[in-house]
């Protein structure tokens, strides 16, 4: 397997300020990863990092044979990162499918593979941004990265202020995604029990330093470690 992504010592946060310290990390092609760690360890700022949304202040970010430290948020878009932040990024006033043909570029994620995947979005792709339930938003924000055929998807904290069915359809989905499609993936996940059994391998972070890297099965197989880790 070839690798996709490579981070080496980076160092980065806002403005002056340090949040991330020297993370190493790599990710090969197909390979998905779960980033996990307590309220504040950086995992927000790592993924936003890899975007291109913070202040770099040392090392380096390879995708594939590029560097992308120094390229701006959209030329990394270009080159193959998707993103699904936190706040998701709607665009209210723009239909369920505007908003997934607003950015999309050529490959196999295409309106009617979206569709397919989240059927909920096909009933209401006439209706606007600002009148889906927070779980169809999330699927929506999904679909719009999908549609953009990333090589790399970031997702941050997908699962967060949503229903547990709805959970448990975006996981099944994510599943699809990341396990039968092969996209490469980073998720952020403050439930670590539901996103590892879909992820090859998890980091974790603690004080913006990386804690543990481990296969996501072996972690879930050592939960007193892991509540260890995670416990506030
Ligand atoms: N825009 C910002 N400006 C300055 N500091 C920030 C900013 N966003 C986050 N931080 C700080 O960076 C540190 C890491 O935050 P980050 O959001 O990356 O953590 P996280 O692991 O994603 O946590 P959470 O699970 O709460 O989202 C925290 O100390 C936070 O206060």
């Amino acid at each position: 397997m070839s690798e996709l992504l490579r981070v080496e010592q980076l160092v980065a946060g806002y403005g002056d300020a340090q949040v991330l310290h020297r993370i190493d990390l790599s990710l090969a092609e197909g390979r998905s990863l779960a980033l996990l760690g307590r309220n504040g360890a950086g995992k927000t700022t790592l993924l936003n990092t890899l975007v291109g949304v913070t202040t770099h202040h040392a090392g380096r970010i390879h995708l594939g044979t590029d560097e992308i430290t120094r390229l701006r948020p959209e030329q990394r878009a270009a080159r193959g990162i998707g993103w699904v932040p936190q706040e998701r990024n709607i665009f209210a006033s723009l239909t369920v499918e505007e908003n997934l043909t607003a950015a999309a570029r050529p490959g196999r994620w295409d309106l009617s593979a979206v569709y397919q995947m989240f059927p909920r979005l096909q009933e209401r792709r006439r209706n606007l941004g600002n009148q889906l339930s927070g779980g169809e938003q999330q699927m929506l924000a999904v679909g719009r990265a999908l549609m953009l055929n990333p090589r790399l998807l970031l997702l941050d904290e997908p699962l967060e202020g949503l229903a547990p069915i709805i959970v448990d359809e975006l996981l099944a989905a994510l599943r699809r995604i990341v396990t039968g499609e092969g996209l490469s993936a980073i998720i952020v996940e403050q439930k670590a029990r539901k996103i590892l059994p879909l992820t090859d391998e998890a980091i974790v972070l603690n004080r913006g330093m990386t804690a543990l890297h481990a296969a996501s099965d072996s972690l879930l197989s050592r939960p007193a470690e892991l509540d260890a880790l995670l416990a506030v």
